[in-house]
């Protein structure tokens, strides 16, 4: 935490006044604070990940940029949500009650990997006033057209191609989701495991309902992107065997204002293989496309 200078911090939310269950404790970790010239970014996690997943990232971006990376619900040390709960539609809900609370309404850059890219996508579809401009890496794009075999075998139940339970899993997962070599991969699956295995229940529980109920419904959630005005950067590994590279396109032809970076020897998790030049593509796209954006209407979108 300290190599990143992020503070964590708590933030409970009462939904309904009248009901102490539906209270949600958010955590996350803030660096610096909110800066009127310039927007906040904020990084949503992939599945089964949390907020830490980001600070090889943060590490390598300016500390003049205000910098807040969340747990969202279902993930990490925020709480008040049952699996049944971890809906895509409550994601992104839940995210604009986070960002309320925080009055980070309307100058923000939202960052997210993943399934965290999804639900970036699918927030700036929904509340595209929320949101300046996005950064999506590697998010999960829609139908059969994009899927892999990785995606094929979660999807028929073989979950611990995403959630390794033995050793061996583990290695198998690292090799398909990672081009780093691991090194002491045996004290790294130990460190895996110590904080995965209790959670292991609870996050096969929400991916098997996220394959039935959002899976499906993918293609419509992204949809009305087709309006979203705001600069966009999908950023991609050509070595990722989870989530299709050819989705970037998917996404830059459905989005107006895009752009697409690949990393070569790049793997799904791009914030493990790739952070420096990760931080670097965020905050050149965010020198571009920031103070000019009044005056750059132009679709920048070949
Ligand atoms: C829960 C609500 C869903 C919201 C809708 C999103 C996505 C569409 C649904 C279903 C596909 C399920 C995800 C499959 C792939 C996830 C990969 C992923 O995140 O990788 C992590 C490591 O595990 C990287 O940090």
């Amino acid at each position: 935490m300290r190599r990143a200078g992020v503070k964590k911090r708590f933030l409970t939310i009462n939904k309904n006044d009248d009901d102490e269950d539906e209270r949600i404790t958010f955590c996350y970790c803030e660096r610096g604070s909110k800066d009127s010239h310039k927007p906040t970014l904020v990084f949503i996690h992939g599945f089964s990940s949390d907020k830490h997943t980001w600070l090889t990232v943060i590490k390598n971006i300016p500390h003049s940029f205000h910098c807040i990376a969340v747990d969202m619900p279902g993930h990490g040390e925020t709480t008040g949500f049952s699996e049944e709960q971890v809906t895509a539609d409550n994601l992104v809900d839940n995210l604009k009650l986070f960002l309320d609370e925080l009055n980070l309404n309307e100058s923000i850059c939202l960052v997210g990997t993943s399934m965290g890219g999804s639900v970036v996508a699918m927030f700036a579809a929904k509340y595209p006033s929320y949101v300046k401009m996005i950064c999506v890496l590697a998010p999960v794009p829609p139908g059969e057209e994009y899927e892999t075999e990785m995606i094929q075998q979660i999807r028929s139940g073989t979950y611990n191609v995403l959630l390794p339970e033995t050793h061996e899993q583990f290695y198998a997962t690292a090799d398909a989701m990672t081009t780093k070599k691991l090194y002491l991969r045996r004290l790294l699956a130990n460190g895996y495991f110590k904080t995965r295995l209790p959670t292991l229940d609870h996050h096969k529980k929400i991916l098997q309902l996220a394959f039935e109920n959002d899976y499906p419904n993918l293609e419509q959630s992204y949809s009305q992107l087709k309006d979203f005005t705001c600069p966009s950067l999908i950023i991609w590994g050509r070595k990722d065997q989870l989530c299709a590279v050819e989705g970037a396109y998917y996404f830059s032809n459905l989005i107006p204002k895009s752009e697409v970076i690949l990393f070569d020897d790049c793997g799904h998790l791009i914030t493990n293989d790739k952070p420096k030049e990760t931080a670097k593509s965020i905050v050149q796209f965010l020198k571009e496309n920031h103070s000019s954006e009044e005056d750059s209407k132009t679709d920048t979108n070949s």
